[in-house]
């Protein structure tokens, strides 16, 4: 750290506590500096503003605090406003007490549209239960009439150009939506409830095609577009999808990436084990299985519909783009369609697949959407896979009400805000962000890579002010220094999901937003049909770590004996922090009630204690940790309890006979200088015996293996004087290994599981050497 950074901290600190008086406390001074502090003056001046205003405090550091203003226009405060509540505290006890009464509420504040309008949110017991029962609705008719049509549903931009904005009107979308429905009816003769699959970047088709299968009363099968041709399989045969939307190639750092080739092969793959199953019957049983038409069901394969991937891009020679935001438009520069990527067009099935165009040809622009049971599906998604096989999760016409519902309170969503989030329709955070139409935002997309300045920019350029995050993205624009170009002062609020962030990284992010701009952590699953714990805008906001339980969302934190630990979010059972597996009382709209591949009842519900009343609880998997801020906060803001992730129970680990996270570990050991990332895993050897603590680690950047202070052996003395000093000395690190990467799910969740199966194989092989 540089002389003159160091007093430039030393001074603004002097400032500042001049400015307050020594009555004030921490966060009384970081609230005055997070003003001063702008993204043009050095990082290692906040860090150090940040290390120096917290000296001694190990606990809660807020970095953003809210003004007055800041509060009142929030969402929350209305709504306590609407309800005479004066706390956040009893607005939470309020929503999770008084349940019917809050999801009633909170969903005509968000104006869901009902055809038969239910009476109450719940009807059942907690584990076999309706929501909204007796409403009929289509959700995708919420999506629209927030806004005048002629506004931006969407706003997107290609890598190409990152700084050459389009958008689509809400007119357009909801126009080319319903020629998508009319479409799946009369070209493809599709009926309501069949399965229709997504595998396609998020673009406005892509949006556009979500919502018109919604709308027809289809069901959407969300499929990443990164996937194999063996995962697009899994995800179509389980969700048995008569159809699906996808694009010739994916254009990608200037490189076409076929995407059409990978879901033709998947579909031969659905054929050949339907092929395979059929003789393997005929075999067992010579029965006749054909219908009457003769056809079997299962000799159809799935129509594939397929979409130019450079619709939009203005850098493929002729393709131009609709500049007017009032009209679709498609074609090139000679007004023809832009053309399909011509090695697809060679391999095309004959009257078998379609392009996007023959889809809509002479389709309507308008369509009576097909109302729905509020429990029927809209949507099958997948989970991520870090715990086991991925679970096919059914999201019913009520999941997304959740979506909106805590779009609206935690990310606090108003009408006209413009909301991005890098991910893909494939992902649940896909269809979160489509759905935070309903509460009258503008969607944000880019298409193309997002760990990129481009990307950046594109954030700039459309004037985004709620921007998602997940923590690996922001390791890479922090590492490029990818926001130095940008202005980023129209963003009010980040939100984070997806696994656990690192402190330091998002004191980086909060701090590209003059005056600072708080992270809303957002920790749920896809069976959640959102979160259970996250943060506000009405309470400080400290990196990586969560302010409250989501609002409607009831938990309880439980010990290794299944004692309960934290029986309501603002009673603890102990005064100071613990830890433990968070469980979830059930009943909240969007948790999950069916699945395909398993038995919904023995994964959520099946030998789990009731809870201190007698609740039916439902498991999730999650180890959290629970602190209470110390004194240093300021007597206005109560010392509620604030919570961190620790990683999936399956990650936690037994070191020394202390139980602890693998996430802590990591986020001590990434303190270590040349260090980018870490896995933390912990390995018994083959004949059981206490676990012993391995630690792989990925080099920062342009770091060679073996240069001074970057062997195993002086990496894992340097992590373990910092576990000495943050965490445990008792946690040894036993062995090291330095690796190129972590291994990740497609969704960049890194998979511990693998790991150790990796390292205990190799210890074995060693062992018998
Ligand atoms: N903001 C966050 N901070 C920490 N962890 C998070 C956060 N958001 C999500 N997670 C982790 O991701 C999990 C949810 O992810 P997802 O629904 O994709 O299922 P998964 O648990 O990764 O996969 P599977 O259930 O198939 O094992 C959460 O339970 C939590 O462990």
């Amino acid at each position: 750290m540089s002389k003159e950074n160091i007093a430039e901290a030393t001074k603004l600190v002097a400032e500042a506590k001049d400015a307050l008086g020594i009555d004030a406390s921490p966060s009384d001074v970081w609230a005055l500096l997070q003003t001063k502090l702008s993204p043009s003056i050095p990082f290692e001046i906040h860090q150090l503003c940040y290390a120096t205003v917290y000296e001694g405090i190990d606990d809660v550091k807020p970095a953003w605090i809210p003004t007055a203003d800041i509060v009142a226009n929030t969402n929350i405060t209305k709504m306590m406003q609407q309800k005479s509540i004066t706390t956040y505290q009893e607005f939470y006890d309020w929503s999770v007490n008084d349940r019917n009464n809050f999801w009633m509420t909170s969903m005509k504040a968000i104006g869901i549209q009902w055809q038969d309008e239910p009476k109450a949110a719940f009807k059942g017991d907690p584990a076999h239960i309706t929501y909204f029962p007796g409403g009929r609705l289509n959700i995708s008719d919420s999506c629209f009439g927030k806004r005048p049509l002629e506004d931006p549903a969407i706003v997107y931009s290609v890598e190409s150009n990152a700084r050459s904005l389009r958008n689509m009107s809400f007119g357009r979308l909801d126009a080319l939506s319903n020629r998508i429905a009319n479409g799946l009816f009369s070209k493809l003769k599709l009926q309501v409830g069949d399965a229709v699959g997504i595998c396609m970047p998020m673009t406005p088709e892509s949006i556009a095609i979500y919502l018109g299968v919604v709308k027809a009363g289809l069901v959407v099968v969300s499929v990443a577009d990164s996937f194999s041709p063996e995962e697009i399989a899994t995800r179509c045969r389980l969700s048995n999808a008569k159809a699906i939307f996808t694009q010739d190639v994916i254009y990608r750092g200037a490189k076409f990436l076929s995407l059409f080739g990978r879901v033709l092969k998947a579909d031969a793959m659905i054929q050949a084990e339907k092929e395979r199953s059929r003789n393997k019957s005929d075999f067992n049983d010579s029965k006749e299985t054909k219908s009457d038409s003769g056809l079997d069901d299962d000799d159809i394969c799935m129509r594939i519909i397929v979409l130019p991937g450079m619709l939009h891009a203005n850098s493929y020679p002729e393709a131009v783009v609709d500049e007017t935001n009032s009209t679709w438009s498609d074609k090139d520069a000679q007004g023809r369609d832009v053309l399909l990527h011509e090695s697809v067009v060679a391999i095309m099935r004959e009257n078998h697949d379609a392009s996007w165009y023959d889809l809509l040809d002479g389709c309507s622009d308008t369509f009576e959407r097909v109302p729905r049971d509020s429990m029927d599906a809209c949507n099958i998604l997948f989970s991520s896979g870090t715990t086991g096989e991925p679970k096919a999760i059914v999201w019913s016409h009520s999941t997304p009400i959740k979506c909106a519902i805590d779009g609206f309170y935690h990310q606090d969503i108003h009408i006209g805000d413009r909301v991005a989030w890098p991910t893909n329709i494939g992902w649940m955070m896909g269809p979160w962000l489509l759905f935070q139409l309903i509460n009258g935002a503008t969607i944000g997309l880019f298409n193309g890579i997002t760990s990129t300045e481009g990307f950046c920019e594109f954030v700039d350029e459309a004037e985004i002010s709620m921007l998602g995050v997940v923590p690996s993205l922001v390791k890479s624009w922090q590492a490029r220094n990818a926001t130095a170009n940008c202005d980023w002062s129209r963003i009010k609020k980040f939100s984070s999901t997806g696994e656990a962030s690192d402190p330091g990284t998002y004191l980086w992010l909060m701090s590209r937003v003059p005056g600072y701009a708080p992270v809303m952590e957002y920790c749920g699953g896809t069976e959640i049909g959102g979160s259970f714990l996250s943060s506000t805008l009405v309470q400080p906001n400290v990196p990586s770590m969560f302010s409250t339980p989501v609002l409607g969302s009831k938990i309880l934190m439980m010990n290794a004996e299944s004692e309960v630990i934290l029986e309501s979010a603002f009673e603890t059972r102990s005064d100071g922090s613990g830890s433990g597996e968070l469980v979830i009382v059930p009943p909240s709209i969007g948790l999950s009630t069916t699945l395909l591949n398993r038995d919904h009842y023995n994964v959520y519900f099946e030998g789990m204690p009731c809870g201190p009343a007698g609740e039916v609880l439902r498991k999730h998997g999650d180890e959290v940790e629970f602190v209470r801020s110390s004194s240093h906060t300021s007597k206005k803001n109560v010392s509620t309890p604030y919570f961190r992730a620790l990683g999936r129970c399956d990650d936690t680990m037994n070191i020394g006979g202390i139980k602890v996270g693998s996430v802590e570990i990591e986020r001590v050991c990434n303190l270590v200088d040349n260090i980018q990332e870490t896995a933390a895993i912990a390995v018994s050897g083959p004949h059981g015996g206490p676990s012993k603590l391995v630690v792989y680690v990925v080099l920062e950047n342009g770091t060679e293996e073996g240069s001074e202070g970057c062997d195993e052996d002086s990496l894992r003395n340097a992590m373990q004087n910092y576990i000495k000093a943050h965490l445990n000395p008792l946690f040894g690190i036993s062995d090291v290994a330095i690796v190129q990467s972590l291994p990740r799910t497609a969704s960049n969740k890194v998979m511990r599981r693998l790991l150790r199966d990796a390292y205990i194989s190799s210890a074995l092989k060693r062992s018998k050497m």
